[in-house]
């Protein structure tokens, strides 16, 4: 297997596959890079002569598909022939909690990595490396392997795990700037010319002690270690929130004070309305089926709990604005600043912003939603998939507007959702004298300067505070 890599395919054109495979070709001129999707409007959205129209909404992204694309980085929708020319094959497709059958609800749902893996195989007609990009549990190398090296043809595949930790929002900065970039692989003469193959493609940028080489299942189960602490992370500042909210003590003053020590440092310590996103709970109900199915359920309760947790933080968020609504929300109108699930990115997957919203619904509310980057079909969408009020009820009940100052008239409270720093600069006198009186602000993400808004009237409802 050679060395030089001329050629790479990528599988799967999303979050992840999309910008990754963008800054590859960045740093790597001399490669062609070819991102495949079967989602065919994903494709023409890539290859829109419009960079506003990019399916992905990250800062930094367009400048770098500008620079790279039609020169060394193609999309298309002809996955065969980008298999048939590559040296490298990354498979970043989705890996979504499973909804049907053996593990519904915990196990990641592995048909598209498959799906994958028979296509390589089939189409395959020179030796490849093929690299794990997406998440996926601890020993799927194997079952990948077992795919690759039933053809019978005599093409050689080598399997490398090569896990992403990019944030949503910040991709850009983290694939420029990475703490570390994982490589996982046999540890074989072949296996290890591939890891080095990988790894010359980094160190186009990164130096070269900050791309760790690992075995393979080290480095599946370290990407699952990652989400799980970070998530856990957050359900551990969020539980303190609760106790906060009984004893006048502040969520953020308790997290400057224990970030400090360095051996707890200050970061992912916001406390908030829940965490959202495609992989945190994913991920983490993936470990506690993972653990389950080894017979370790002390493993898999205790991680089970970073679940609920976040489940118990985004409905006591519902339901103190019920309760400081006189007890019915009902009729009401309530603004939502923000959707997304953070800041910076049009993403909407497990947004706590969903459950609040289904849970408002639950008692008859009206919702009126401002998001600057999130569609209003998006939002509808969000909502419908939980299948718990009909599409008629959604759409009579809930109004996407396109500014805040719209979605704020004769509103009986504002919940911020998502940390978008316009919120921040908004004229809040002007908002004042728009919404109904008492006038009821629930910061769901502790970015408001309270002070300021109590002043202009506002009673202010904090988290952990
Ligand atoms: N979203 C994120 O920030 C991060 C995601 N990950 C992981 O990366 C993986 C991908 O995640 P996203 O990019 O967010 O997913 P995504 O859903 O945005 O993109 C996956 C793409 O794969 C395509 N696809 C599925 N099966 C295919 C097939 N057989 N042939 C061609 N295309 C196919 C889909 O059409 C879709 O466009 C997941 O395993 C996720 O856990 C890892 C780190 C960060
Ligand atoms: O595997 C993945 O998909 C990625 O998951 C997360 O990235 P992402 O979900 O994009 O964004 P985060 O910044 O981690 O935020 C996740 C959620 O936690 C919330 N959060 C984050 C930090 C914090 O202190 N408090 C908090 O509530 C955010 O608002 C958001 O809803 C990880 O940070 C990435 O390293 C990983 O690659």
């Amino acid at each position: 297997m050679g060395k030089d890599i001329k050629n790479i395919c990528c599988i799967g054109a999303g979050y992840v596959g999309g910008p990754t495979m963008a800054v590859i070709a960045l740093k790597n001129p001399q490669i062609q890079v070819n991102i495949v999707d079967i989602n065919e409007q994903r494709i023409t959205d890539w290859n829109d002569t419009d960079l506003d129209k990019l399916p992905i909404y990250e800062p930094g992204l367009k400048e770098v598909v500008e620079e790279t694309r039609n020169k060394n980085l193609f999309f298309s929708t002809d996955v065969d022939t980008a298999i048939d020319n590559a040296d490298m094959i990354f498979i970043s497709v989705n890996t979504p909690t499973k909804t049907y059958g053996k593990g519904k609800g915990q196990a990641a749902d592995l048909k598209y990595i498959e799906l994958c893996a028979r296509q390589i195989a089939r189409v395959s007609k020179t030796d490849k490396i093929v690299v794990e990009k997406s998440t996926l549990p601890v020993r799927t190398a194997e079952a990948l392997q077992g795919i690759l090296s039933s053809t019978g043809n005599g093409v050689k595949f080598e399997i490398l795990s090569n896990p992403e930790f990019l944030a949503e929002g910040t991709a850009i900065d983290d694939l420029l700037i990475p703490d570390r970039v994982l490589i996982g692989g046999n540890n074989t003469v072949s296996g290890k010319e591939a890891k080095n193959a990988l790894s010359s493609i980094y160190e186009a940028w990164i130096p070269k002690e900050r791309v760790l080489q690992t075995n393979v299942w080290s480095s599946e189960l370290s990407k699952l270690t990652a989400n799980a602490f970070l998530a856990q992370r957050i359900s551990s500042i969020n539980a303190m929130s609760v106790l906060c909210e009984e004893t006048e003590a502040d969520v953020d003053e308790i997290a400057r004070a224990i970030g400090m020590d360095s051996r707890i440092g200050p970061k992912f310590l916001k406390s908030s309305v829940g965490f959202g996103g495609s992989c945190f709970q994913k991920d983490v109900l993936n470990l506690v089926y993972i653990a389950k199915s080894y017979g370790l359920d002390e493993v898999a309760e205790y991680w089970d709990q970073v679940i609920k947790l976040n489940d118990y933080q985004k409905r006591r968020f519902a339901d103190k604005i019920i309760k400081e609504s006189y007890n019915t929300v009902s009729g009401k109108k309530i603004a939502f600043f923000g959707w997304a699930f953070k800041k910076d990115t049009n993403d909407t997957r497990e947004s706590a912003a969903i459950y609040v919203a289904d849970h408002l619904l639950d008692e008859q509310a009206d919702i009126i939603v401002y998001d600057p980057k999130v569609s209003e079909e998006r939002i509808y969408a969000d909502l419908e998939y939980l299948n718990t009020h009909s599409s008629e009820e959604i759409r009579n009940r809930v109004k996407v507007v396109s500014s805040h100052s719209e979605a704020v008239n004769n509103a009986h409270a504002i919940a911020i959702l998502t940390e978008w720093d316009e919120f921040k600069a908004y004229n809040w006198k002007e908002i004042y004298s728009k919404v109904l009186k008492p006038a009821n602000v629930f910061d769901g993400r502790n970015i408001l300067d309270k002070e300021k808004l109590v002043n202009v009237g506002f009673n202010v409802y904090n988290i952990g505070k």
